[in-house]
């Protein structure tokens, strides 16, 4: 080894706290480049490297990629249960992991979900990216063993379909299997554990012919041991406390942890400033405009089909009932450090000071249901046998039904449960590591901001319903929004791209929008802009007309169409072409598939004359809608095509290949 690969190790070694080899892609090529290596030999440079330093590594690398914490929950727990019997593990999020480290790697356990239409999570995007990369050699990776645990909704078309690419992309690259692949499913009555208890299980079988060394058997005195927890916790006494520091707790805010696919310094702080209802009042369904303006130096910028994600706060009762039960007061102040006994890697997410309100607030997941993490947690802490011996069974995979009814169906939150057990005295260093983070929520943007470089407004429908055992339950953040003082609360959200690539400079290029219910909210964005880009641009009636074409659905005319006075109008103007279904006010229900096929040659025309540059988009609920608007554009086409279903298969799929087709459903 030279002197400059010594310097080049120390450089990474040093950069890192945990000695372990995380470098960036732009940090290493600049190094790669420094050094006169070629990638191929960095491989073997880097197991030199790992010999020089006798790196005692892990013996299972556990990488996931998760949208919204599922697919990381999964991993953290599979991680738990891998430590329990004595393996050494390193879990990470794919994208966080050093990729070039992959060809090293002996046994990797991957943890993925779905998202978008059959789209990797934020976090495996640049991983998938480099995996995909076409000279990677069919050897790559041959000294690798692998496993994937993939969680997904089979209502979607492309059912687990980052997991089922990523295990045919690893087979491609050389790397072998050492355990089958599972699928979960949000649909399958006990959700991803219908797959996962059993796959785990058998996932241990695996493991022991590969590592009989390891510890299976006679694992109940181990588990009856109260784990470390990852935090420690300390109550700060006010007078401890100098101001100065109760500034730094004002500004907590600041270090929300970033959603997924967004910017950490494009955080935006803005008020609400307009809550307009757009259904009638006595409706059972409750839509609402919510407008909000940044905050004065704001240099937030947005387009047509950009999503706004909001970081919800809990209820301000739901937080102060936990803070009872626990016996602590909102305004305590409290000093979170990572505990360095725990055996588990992990980022602490909090500040280091916060007050419980912070924490409750806008922090933890507490309106949702706790994971069964939470129970087996709570077991430790208390006397009473039958409490203990039920918590132990709801948290194990015998209980697996049990955790359904009592906690998932019935969306029961953390302070409902403690409140059932009475007798759990959980401590809450505990208590916060078996709650999830608050989870950012999205919605598409309705607004142009050609009209308010200040403002963005959404359309939401506030999610409220019954329990099988009729509690009413309502979402946490429709509520959150519904319910905010206009003007007066901060409200944090960032913006990102959403899947939808709109033209949203060019009101000449022709769109097809389908958005029933508040599908209609990122239509509403485009046509806004296109509206105002007529004017600016001073377009003639001949490039503007019969270019936007909307087609919305709802159940009645009457109560939910929204924004029909503005749509109306600009249809009036030939600015927009709107097709409209509403499924109860007739006998015959028509939804908006129904009108791509009665008005077969009018779409016919539009996209046989503009195959390269038309754009349809469609939004909605993900549950059946997309499926019959793509068999609805199919049939319009086969109509249009005489009859050759064929071809007008063909046409459609070209679009979706070419991106000029593409549905965003939730
Ligand atoms: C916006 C959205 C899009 C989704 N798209 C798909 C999909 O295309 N295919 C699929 O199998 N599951 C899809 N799902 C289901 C998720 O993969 C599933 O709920 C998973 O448990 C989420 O895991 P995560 O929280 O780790 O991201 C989608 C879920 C959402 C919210």
């Amino acid at each position: 080894m030279n002197c400059l690969e010594r310097v080049f190790i120390e450089l990474i070694i040093n950069s890192d706290q945990h000695t372990k080899l995380i470098i960036d892609q732009n940090q290493l090529s600049t190094c790669l480049r420094y050094l006169g290596l070629s990638f191929q030999n960095f491989n073997h440079f880097l197991a030199n490297i790992k010999a020089f330093y006798n790196m005692s590594s892990h013996d299972i690398l556990i990488l996931y990629a998760s949208q919204t914490g599922t697919a990381k929950y999964v991993a953290e727990e599979l991680e738990r249960q891998l430590i329990l019997r004595e393996f050494k593990t390193l879990l990470q999020s794919m994208d966080d992991y050093a990729i070039t480290n992959l060809p090293e790697e002996n046994y990797v356990i991957f943890v993925v979900s779905t998202t978008g239409q059959g789209e990797p999570p934020s976090n495996m995007i640049n991983f998938w990216q480099f995996l995909l990369i076409k000279d990677l050699p069919n050897d790559a990776l041959e000294d690798v063993k692998f496993t994937v645990f993939g969680l997904g909704d089979s209502n979607y078309q492309q059912f687990n379909s980052m997991a089922r690419k990523l295990y045919q992309r690893m087979l491609q690259l050389g790397a072998k299997i050492f355990h089958e692949r599972g699928l979960g499913d949000d649909q399958h009555p006990f959700g991803y554990d219908g797959e996962l208890d059993s796959w785990t299980e058998k996932l241990f079988e695996s493991l022991k012919n590969i590592f009989p060394n390891k510890q299976y058997e006679n694992l109940e005195e181990k588990i009856k041991q109260k784990p470390q927890p990852r935090y420690q916790i300390e109550l700060i006494k006010e007078n401890m406390y100098e101001e100065q520091a109760q500034q730094k707790i004002q500004e907590n805010y600041k270090l929300i942890p970033t959603p997924q696919g967004c910017k950490k310094n494009q955080m935006i702080v803005s008020r609400v400033v307009e809550n307009e209802l757009l259904t009638p009042a006595d409706y059972d369904r409750e839509t609402r405009k919510i407008e909000f303006e940044f905050d004065s130096n704001d240099q937030t910028s947005y387009n047509p089909g950009d999503i706004l994600v909001i970081h919800p706060e809990n209820s301000h009762q739901l937080c102060k009932d936990l803070a009872d039960h626990l016996n602590l007061s909102l305004s305590q102040i409290v000093r979170i450090t990572k505990n360095e006994k725990s055996l588990q890697q992990f980022k602490n997410p909090f500040p280091e000071y916060i007050t419980i309100e912070q924490l409750f607030k806008q922090w933890l997941s507490i309106s949702t249901p706790p994971t069964r993490y939470l129970f087996k947690l709570m077991s430790y802490f208390t006397n009473d046998e039958l409490h203990n011996e039920k918590l132990i069974e709801i948290s194990s995979k015998e209980g697996k039904e049990e955790y359904y009814n009592y906690v998932v169906k019935e969306k029961r939150n953390v302070f409902e449960i403690l409140f059932d057990f009475g007798t759990v005295q959980i401590p809450l260093e505990y208590l916060i590591e078996g709650l999830s983070l608050q989870k950012p929520r999205e919605y598409s943007i309705s607004s142009s901001q050609l009209s308010n470089k200040n403002r963005v407004s959404i359309t939401i429908g506030l999610v409220k319903y019954q329990t099988p055992f009729k509690r009413s339950i309502v979402g946490v953040c429709s509520q959150y929004l519904k319910q905010i003082e206009l003007k007066q609360q901060k409200v944090i959200a960032w913006i990102k791209k959403g899947t939808m690539e709109m033209p949203f400079n060019d009101p000449t290029i022709p769109v097809i929008l389908v958005g029933p219910g508040t599908g209609i909210a990122p239509f509403m964005s485009l046509v806004e802009q296109r509206n105002i880009l007529i004017e600016r641009q001073q377009l003639t009636q001949e490039q503007y007309s019969n270019k936007t074409f909307i087609l919305f659905g709802c159940r009645y005319k009457q109560k939910e169409f929204y924004y029909q006075k503005f749509l109306e109008e600009l249809h009036e103007l030939n600015r927009i072409n709107l097709f409209t279904a509403f499924s109860r006010d007739f006998d015959s229900k028509v939804y908006v598939q129904h009108l791509l096929t009665k008005h077969y040659e009018v779409f016919g025309d539009l996209i046989a004359n503009n195959f390269e540059k038309i754009k349809i988009f469609v939004c909605g609920t993900a549950k059946y809608m997309p499926k019959q608007v793509e068999e609805g554009f199919v049939e319009l086409l086969t109509k249009y095509l005489e009859g050759d279903s064929e071809k007008a298969k063909a046409i459609i799929q070209n679009l979706i290949k070419k991106r000029q087709y593409v549905v965003e459903a939730w």
